[in-house]
């Protein structure tokens, strides 16, 4: 579902060129739960705001359910954005002076929200736990409910995909369980494709497909063994099979 082919990403920094990414080629089926883990700096970031058509790649073709976000004009690629990915990021993200349903209600806002829609957002913040604080303000909750809203309002307008860069960063490792399983069972009710960005391989579960990264590069999985089937050596399997 989704496809990276020799993706490569430079950055110029006055005469200096960073390349970010340097041929990543890598397949991630429909409700998949992926990693992207390396170390600092290696590239993960950039693969996975990629996968958001946030930015393009320097050469190379990315597909995500048979479109090319490459090809794609800028309107198209806010459309994507918009229709098929849901993003969660480390600091949450949240608007201070909206409760927590209007956080949820937010992808919605500029078109106007439904009483469906209005429902369906209680409904998921009632699902990640939070059925009683629906008009509580961002600052009167912890940083793990804080999250809980921001991944309600990720999944609340039914995305394709949703990337997550470092869920769990600014929280403490209980919470970061509870966060992930949030997460993975609000995937399997969904159906969503997750591919999340972490430090943290404690929340790596063995059916999980695993994308790491050095230097721009993909490397073989936990422990230096081909973390899935479905990637080796960086390469897709139907690439393998062609070798
Ligand atoms: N906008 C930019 N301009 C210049 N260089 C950039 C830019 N964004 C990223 N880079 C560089 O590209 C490389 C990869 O960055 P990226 O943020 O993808 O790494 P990362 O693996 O997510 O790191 P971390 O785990 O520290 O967040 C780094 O060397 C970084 O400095």
């Amino acid at each position: 579902m989704i496809d990276v082919v020799n993706a490569w990403k430079s950055y110029k920094s006055g005469t200096r060129t960073v390349d970010a990414l340097r041929g990543i080629h890598c397949h991630i089926d429909r409700g998949r739960f992926a990693f992207i883990v390396g170390p600092s700096g290696s590239g993960k970031s950039t693969l996975l705001y990629m996968l958001g058509a946030v930015d393009r790649p320097t050469q190379g073709e990315i597909f995500v359910d048979g479109e090319n976000l490459v090809a794609m004009s800028e309107a198209a690629q806010n459309v994507y954005r918009r229709e098929k990915i849901g993003f969660i990021f480390q600091s949450f993200n949240l608007i201070n002076n909206l409760t927590a349903v209007e956080n949820v209600l937010i992808p919605f806002l500029p078109r106007g929200v439904t009483a469906q829609q209005r429902a369906d957002a209680a409904e998921l913040l009632t699902r990640v736990g939070l059925g009683d604080r629906l008009d509580h303000r961002p600052y009167q909750l912890s940083g793990g409910e804080q999250q809980r809203v921001a991944i309600a309002r990720a999944l609340v307008k039914k995305p394709l995909v949703v990337l997550a860069d470092e869920p769990t960063g600014e929280l403490d490792s209980k919470t970061g369980d509870e966060i992930y399983k949030i997460l993975r069972s609000l995937q399997e009710a969904y159906h969503t494709t997750l591919v999340v960005v972490t430090h943290d391989r404690r929340f790596i579960n063995p059916h999980d497909l695993v994308l790491e990264i050095q230097d721009g590069q993909l490397v073989g999985g936990p422990n230096g063994s081909p973390a899935s089937s479905e990637v080796s050596n960086g390469l897709p399997a139907e690439v393998r099979a062609a070798e």
